[in-house]
């Protein structure tokens, strides 16, 4: 089987913190990204770095911090950044495409889909997709804002057998080594925990924005769709390679879980939910570790305003997210029928009841 892989480059690896591309990392990682398609793999790049390439060629000093200053540098940047790659992967006799995504295109099942058959379709035909967030269009409430996400997303969702993150460190610290020489670094994080949160910090540098913290989420979300994650430096010839083989200058985030079926993908990390309901202990315990449907009778509270088959969250009694699911009643029918045991819930409803189940647990993802 190919090895498919998403390489996700950070803004501080491919220019420079006064702004402007820096065109030997372009052709540094194009060379490497070459080096792994002769050896036989699949190859779909992430990349980050279009407001910091294009700021200082409208005239601005420092990297914007205002949306839509942020949005104009972007559309400038961004044709540098696709030029400098298309230049660089050309020189190996490669092809590049641009495919530009907001969440907003993740919301729909329907424009997901037709991502994921454009991007199969590139990859049959030799192309190496380059993704991007569209900042220019992204409304500032619901952007990425870094790419690690995005690039969580793409792995998950093209099913790939590796994410790796490049950035500016060579892996995750016990704690941000630019505060303190004494941190250690980790080779290998089995299971993301808290403690794992606590430690990573924001951004290191003046273009880069997520820091560590976002790169532990997006590990987090590619982990939890079964794709394992190296989150690293990738600075000398061979580096990436070394990297897809487990050998990289970094940390490697392992899985037990094999890949997620794309709805629950879809659910768990695309959606938007429109409402929660806060559930009792013994309905945490039947969603979470029981494998159960969520029934009205471990209902406590319902927040928000929704109608069957609407994305809701579900939070346990101390205010946890446990996960979230398609529900199968309006706000106010649920209102109206909270802690009720079944029996009680048809007398009150009677044929307005499509499914007993508040949520079944086939449209269920347990995010706890
Ligand atoms: N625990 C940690 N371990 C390693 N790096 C950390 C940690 N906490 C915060 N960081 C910072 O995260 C930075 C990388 O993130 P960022 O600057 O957003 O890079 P990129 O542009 O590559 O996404 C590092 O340079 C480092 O300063
Ligand atoms: N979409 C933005 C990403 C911004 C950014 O700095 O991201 P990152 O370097 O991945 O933390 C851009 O291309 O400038």
């Amino acid at each position: 089987m190919t090895t498919r892989l998403v390489v996700k480059i950070g803004s501080s690896s491919l220019t420079s913190a006064e702004g402007g591309l820096n065109h030997e990392s372009v052709a540094y990682f194009a060379s490497e990204i070459a080096h792994l398609r002769r050896s036989g793999c699949e190859v779909l790049l992430v990349t980050s770095g279009a407001v910091a390439a294009g700021f200082r060629s409208i005239g601005y000093q420092v990297r914007p911090k205002l949306l839509h200053e942020k949005q104009a540098a972007a559309a400038v940047g961004q044709a540098l950044l696709m030029q400098a790659y298309q230049e660089a992967f050309s020189s190996h006799g490669l092809t590049a495409a641009q495919i530009l995504l907001t969440r907003t295109d993740f919301r729909s099942r329907r424009a997901m889909n037709n991502a994921v058959m454009t991007v199969e379709e590139l990859l049959r035909q030799g192309v190496i997709p380059i993704f991007n967030e569209n900042d220019t269009v992204s409304v500032d409430e619901l952007k990425f804002g870094d790419n690690d996400t995005l690039s969580a997303l793409v792995a998950n969702l093209l099913k790939a057998s590796r994410l790796i993150v490049i950035t500016d460190i060579d892996g995750l610290y016990s704690s941000d080594p630019r505060h303190n020489p004494d941190a250690e670094r980790y080779r290998l994080v089995e299971e993301i925990t808290p403690e794992i949160y606590a430690i990573a910090g924001g951004a290191g540098t003046a273009v880069g924005t997520g820091g560590m913290r976002s790169k532990i989420d997006a590990a987090k979300i590619a982990t939890r769709g079964g794709v394992p994650v190296f989150i690293g430096r990738v600075i000398e010839s061979g580096d990436l390679l070394l990297a897809a083989q487990g050998e990289g200058k970094g940390t490697y985030f392992a899985t037990t879980l094999s890949s997620m079926p794309v709805k629950k993908q879809w659910l768990g990390f695309m959606s938007t939910p429109l409402g929660s309901l806060i559930v009792d202990a013994g309905a945490e315990e039947a969603l979470v570790h029981g494998g159960h449907s969520l029934l009205p009778v471990g209902v406590k509270e319902v927040q928000g305003s929704f109608h069957a088959g609407d994305v809701v969250e579900v939070l346990g009694p101390e205010g946890k997210l446990l996960g979230r699911g398609i529900v199968n009643y309006d706000d106010t029918q649920l209102r109206g029928i909270l802690g009720l045991p079944g029996k009680e819930v048809f007398e009150r409803l009677g044929e307005e009841i499509h499914r007993l189940e508040v949520i079944h647990r086939d449209e269920w993802i347990t995010l706890a």
